[in-house]
């Protein structure tokens, strides 16, 4: 049998890092997906491997299912229906099992990845062979939420497979999990999410999970309906970072100066929430599509200042910004910053002319631009008979 699931990136449009100190943010799914296909081999066959290939990456690793269950059976399991923490211990036991695949040290960020497959597939499968394959459209590490949508596509391939979810397999396409499968999903995700970021909010596994829009606020989101047409820039100014060193670094900067950095939080908590009702009110006579642009931008260069308080803007951010700013566009670094990709909202009254000067001239400083489809379907999943 074989199990195909696939799971969006995100932008936040409002609230990166505040939101790990308890502030509102704002998010959206992108169309850019990670995807994984997990094909377990029918018993009779002598199989007894547990293999994943990062295909982009043209790496592979493979363990025999004797020796994860050497190292892995006291942690006990499979609990598919009880989302569980990676302890420190355990973390150590599956990073043995990853020390011995040799890893290149150019490749060395992928190990974190890797020990989030491990401990989901031990944790929601037990030590069943499988070969996962995984695939994306997303930049790795650029602030588009690619960790998330990895955690989420394993989360959704994996819970298909077990006996917890109750969805019927003989279903053709693409098919959405139930509410409460959804929950569990973002659940195990957000478990995934943690051994990559160490201390995540949720926001990204939550909108990847669930697409669309969210506003989202210590683990709880609700859903936003935009009354408006939302055209972003996306820049990715390829400079790579690393999400849980930044998450940290404004833990520290947090520590040093609580209440200056808690008055940071609470604007941006305030920012968000203006932001998205600005994005769900109606346009009116008294408020025009281009007034709640305006406003819109003003709420992005607010939140962008109040990211450089915290420490996490960087030179090719600030670049994007001057370049954007020259055709009166404003724009915000999206994700953990540090590099990585910046938005820019394009109004729906900009001329195509200008939209590909701005891009021509973000493009001849080595950067790269999409222009991204907000607010698209959440995670899911897809059965076929295996191949
Ligand atoms: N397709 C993938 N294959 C393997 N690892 C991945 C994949 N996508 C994400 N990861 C893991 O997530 C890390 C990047 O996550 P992070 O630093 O949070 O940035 P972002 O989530 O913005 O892309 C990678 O270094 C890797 O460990
Ligand atoms: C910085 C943060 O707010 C978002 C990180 O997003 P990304 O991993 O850079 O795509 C962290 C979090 O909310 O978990
Ligand atoms: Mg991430």
């Amino acid at each position: 049998m074989e199990v195909k699931a696939r799971a969006p990136g995100k932008i936040i449009l409002s609230g990166e890092h505040a939101v790990v100190h308890g502030s509102t943010a704002v998010a959206a799914s992108i169309g850019l997906c990670t995807y994984v296909s997990l094909q377990v081999p029918p018993s009779n066959e002598n199989d007894d491997r547990l293999t994943l290939q990062l295909k982009d990456m043209a790496l592979e690793f493979s363990w025999p299912i004797g020796r994860i269950k050497e190292a892995l059976s006291s942690l006990g399991g499979p609990f598919p229906s009880t989302p569980t923490s990676c302890s420190a211990e355990s973390f150590k036991l599956i990073l043995a099992l990853i020390e011995g695949q040799n890893i290149l040290e150019a490749k060395i960020s992928l190990a974190s990845g890797v020990s989030a497959f491990l401990w989901l597939y031990t944790s929601i499968l037990g030590f069943k062979p499988a070969t996962v394959v995984v695939t994306s459209d997303l930049p790795l590490g650029s602030g588009l939420g690619s960790s998330a949508a990895l955690c989420v596509a394993f989360s959704a391939a994996l819970l298909a497979c077990s006996d917890t979810v109750n969805i019927d397999m003989k279903q053709e396409g693409w098919l959405v999990f139930g509410e409460s499968e959804l929950e569990l999903l973002n659940k195990w995700a957000f478990e995934g999410e943690k051994i990559i970021h160490g201390k995540p909010s949720g926001i990204d596994n939550t909108v990847s999970t669930y697409g669309n829009m969210i506003k989202f606020r210590s683990g709880n989101l609700t859903r936003i309906k935009s009354s408006m047409p939302l055209k972003m820039l996306i820049t990715n100014t390829k400079v790579g970072r690393n999400t849980k060193a930044l998450v940290a670094g404004v833990s520290e900067r947090t520590l040093r100066n609580p209440d200056a950095m808690s008055s940071v939080f609470n604007a941006v908590d305030s920012i968000s929430k203006e932001l998205a009702n600005v994005i769900q009110t109606p346009a009116s006579d008294d408020l025009s599509i281009t007034a709640k642009e305006e406003k819109l931008e003003e709420l992005m260069e607010m939140n962008q200042g109040l990211l450089q308080c915290m420490g996490v803007s960087h030179v090719s951010i600030e670049t994007v910004l001057r370049t954007t700013l020259k055709y009166k566009l404003a724009s915000k670094l999206t994700g953990a910053g540090g590099g990585g990709c910046v938005l820019t909202l394009l109004p729906t009254l900009l001329s195509g002319t200008i939209v590909d000067k701005v891009i021509a001239e973000l493009e001849s400083c080595g950067f790269q631009c999409l222009i991204a489809e907000i607010g698209g379907k959440g995670a899911e999943i897809c059965f076929s008979a295996s191949s």
